[in-house]
């Protein structure tokens, strides 16, 4: 069985608070995109986890496929082992959720395959154990997340009408990095409000608080952001903990130059 687990952006990101438990309590919008990985489980006589495409930092055991594996069949003893292949085209270390996309469509290809009869919630839940944006993946609509980034409220959000870019350039900021350095900011105005307003007026309003220091750490993120609104983007904006960025344009730009040192997607 093969599914195309996608990625997502974050419109807006505030961190909030530093919770007790070490993690923070964030505010944002995760919209999915059209960037795709490829991800296929057949069964076999053992559990094994095979990649091509870009290299996966990390040994195969701790592939978030394989600990989504194990998270089933504590509670499903009888499944059988799977030969995983994943092919990764999802930028990684990007804050596309490149990773957790994979484990999320992972549970759900388990669960069509072997018939867990697992609902959406059920599966949620599974997903919350692997990561906090995880489970934004099982059900993959547009949400406004908020506590640690993985309980969720259904926003009406429809960018079709408009081109979307995501670029990535040559820099890698991890998760952990980006948390190390934020500084939690209280909000005036909720995301979940901010996006109904027409894009053209997000650029005013909504931030993302990692950009901050992140931009400090590597500038070459700001100079991919300062150009998406040279070239006319109605609103950019770093992705997650970077390092992609991406920029809602009306029509598709001409970012040629930008092509020769970073990766463009265009029309994600
Ligand atoms: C920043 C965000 C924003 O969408 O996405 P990415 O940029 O990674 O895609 C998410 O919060 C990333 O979620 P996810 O990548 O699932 O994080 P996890 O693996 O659960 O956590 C990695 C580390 O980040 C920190 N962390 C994560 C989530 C959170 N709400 N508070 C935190 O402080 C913790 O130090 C944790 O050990
Ligand atoms: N299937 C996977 N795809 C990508 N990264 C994975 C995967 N499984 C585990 N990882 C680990 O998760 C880290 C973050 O990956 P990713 O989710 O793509 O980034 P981000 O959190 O910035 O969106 C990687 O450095 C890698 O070590």
């Amino acid at each position: 069985m093969i599914v195309f687990p996608n990625a997502k952006i974050n419109i807006g990101l505030n961190i909030t608070e530093r919770r007790l438990d070490g993690y923070h309590n964030l505010e944002t919008v995760f919209y999915p995109v059209k960037i795709f990985d490829v991800l296929e489980v057949i069964e076999a006589d053992e559990l094994s986890f095979e990649s091509s495409g870009l290299d996966i930092p990390g040994r195969a055991e701790d592939n978030l496929c394989i600990k989504g594996y194990h998270l089933l069949k504590k509670d499903f003893p009888k499944l059988p082992p799977v030969k995983i292949h994943l092919h990764k085209n999802v930028p990684i270390g990007a804050g596309l959720g490149g990773g957790s996309a994979n484990a999320a469509f992972f549970i759900k290809l388990m669960d069509e395959k072997f018939g867990l009869g697992l609902d959406e919630e059920e599966m949620m839940d599974y997903a919350r154990v692997l990561g906090a944006d995880c489970a934004f993946f099982i059900s993959n609509r547009p949400v406004f997340a908020f506590e640690k980034g993985d309980e969720f409220e259904p926003v009406k959000l429809n960018l079709s009408a408009y081109h979307i870019v995501l670029v990535m350039p040559d820099a890698h900021v991890s998760t952990a990095e980006a948390y190390r350095g934020v500084k939690s900011t209280p909000v005036k105005e909720t995301v979940y409000d901010l996006v109904n307003m027409p894009v053209a007026a997000w650029k005013k309003h909504i931030r993302n608080d990692f950009e901050v220091h992140i931009f400090n750490n590597h500038p070459i993120i700001r100079g991919v952001k300062a150009t998406l609104y040279e070239r006319g983007a109605l609103y950019a904006s770093m992705s997650g903990s970077g390092a992609s960025v991406f920029g809602i344009f009306e029509t598709r730009p001409d970012l040629s130059d930008l092509e020769e040192t970073c990766q463009v997607f265009y029309g994600v």
